[in-house]
């Protein structure tokens, strides 16, 4: 046990919400500094800033929880101890990866532990639109049951094509998770053949071929200025009228505008949204308004294990670059 030798040591947790264990861990082994607000919602937003910035000085490490973006204010406050800034996220998109390069900062994240929580959140999302809960909701809230032989009917995932746009560690769990809905075929887009791919059943095909030819559209990329507004006016013209798109990546991927036209037009058959632009989404927002679409809070790794999982997996992070150790998950070594 070194930790007396990293004591002296500051670390700050950017967010009043890391899973306990994570705390605990960093507590062990040095002295941590975190945020009293909320960096979630809007209501603490400028507080939760505020404090962020009074804390950092003199911090050897960041522990980021949340989606708001890290800014050239807070590392040029934070100092020259600062090195390493951990995200208990797998998207890195809001953690200004120039700003963090320039400086010699290390940045690691935490993939891997939340693929099969966030696949779970893809497949319930697939459930939920193919079988239209939005309106079937809508009518218990009313007590005016529409059940009958012929109406409302949904669709099968099975005999289906689902395509899945980024087939890394979330698209390849939700793949796995397919293996007993006896779907047709999976395909999947990207830059590359991946090595898992066959033994999950999974074809790479061009990405206007899987904008084509499936019938769920998952999406499981990150936001990269590559992918951003990849479904599109465009991209959507190419569906089938009985697409479902699934977003458990970034709300970015999707040009929102242009999937609200065709949602609305029925030019594709629905849309199961964890993730959207803004969030919160406001609740009188029009895409809210139509029966097919179903939206969740951004909660794709929101179970009890996983959120320890990633909170356990920033803090070793933390404790691995302060001990010059080498990081488990790193995106800037
Ligand atoms: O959105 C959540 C994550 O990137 O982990």
């Amino acid at each position: 046990d070194n930790s007396t030798m990293t004591k002296h040591l500051k670390v700050l947790i950017a967010s009043n919400d890391l899973p306990v264990s994570g705390v605990k861990l960093l507590q062990e082994h040095f002295t941590v500094v975190q945020n009293r607000f909320s960096y979630y919602g809007d209501d603490e937003k400028v507080q939760s800033q505020e404090e962020c910035l009074k804390l950092v000085p003199g911090c050897s490490a960041i522990v980021w929880a949340s989606s708001h973006s890290i800014t050239d204010e807070l590392l040029d406050k934070a100092g020259p101890n600062l090195k390493i800034v951990a995200t208990a996220s797998a998207g890195y998109n809001h953690c200004n990866v120039d700003g963090l390069k320039a400086r010699g900062i290390k940045l690691t994240n935490t993939p891997g532990v939340l693929s099969a929580a966030v696949a779970e959140i893809a497949i319930t999302l697939m459930l939920v639109t193919a079988r239209r809960f939005t309106e079937w909701l809508q009518q218990v809230e009313s007590g005016k049951w529409v059940n009958g032989l012929d109406k409302y009917l949904g669709q099968d995932i099975r005999g289906s094509t689902v395509g899945i746009v980024g087939f890394g560690g979330i698209g390849q769990a939700t793949a796995k998770r397919l293996a007993g809905f006896e779907v047709a075929r999976i395909i999947y887009s990207g830059h590359r053949e991946k090595p898992e791919g066959k033994a999950l059943g999974a074809q790479l095909v061009p990405q206007d071929d899987l904008f084509q030819q499936s019938d769920f559209i998952i999406l499981s990329a990150p936001l990269t200025n590559e992918t951003r507004h990849m479904i599109n006016r465009s991209t959507l013209g190419k569906m089938k009228k009985n697409a479902i798109i699934i977003n458990v990546g970034r709300g970015d991927l999707i040009d929102q505008e242009a999937l609200y036209e065709a949602l609305k037009n029925n030019d594709i058959y629905a849309a199961g949204l964890d993730v959207t632009t803004p969030e919160p989404l406001p609740a009188d927002h029009k895409l809210l308004k139509l029966p097919n679409v179903f939206v969740t809070p951004h909660i794709g790794s929101g179970t009890e294990r996983t959120r320890n999982e990633m909170a356990i997996l920033a803090a070793k992070n933390v404790i691995n670059a302060l001990t010059g150790k080498s990081l488990i998950t790193p995106v800037l070594p």
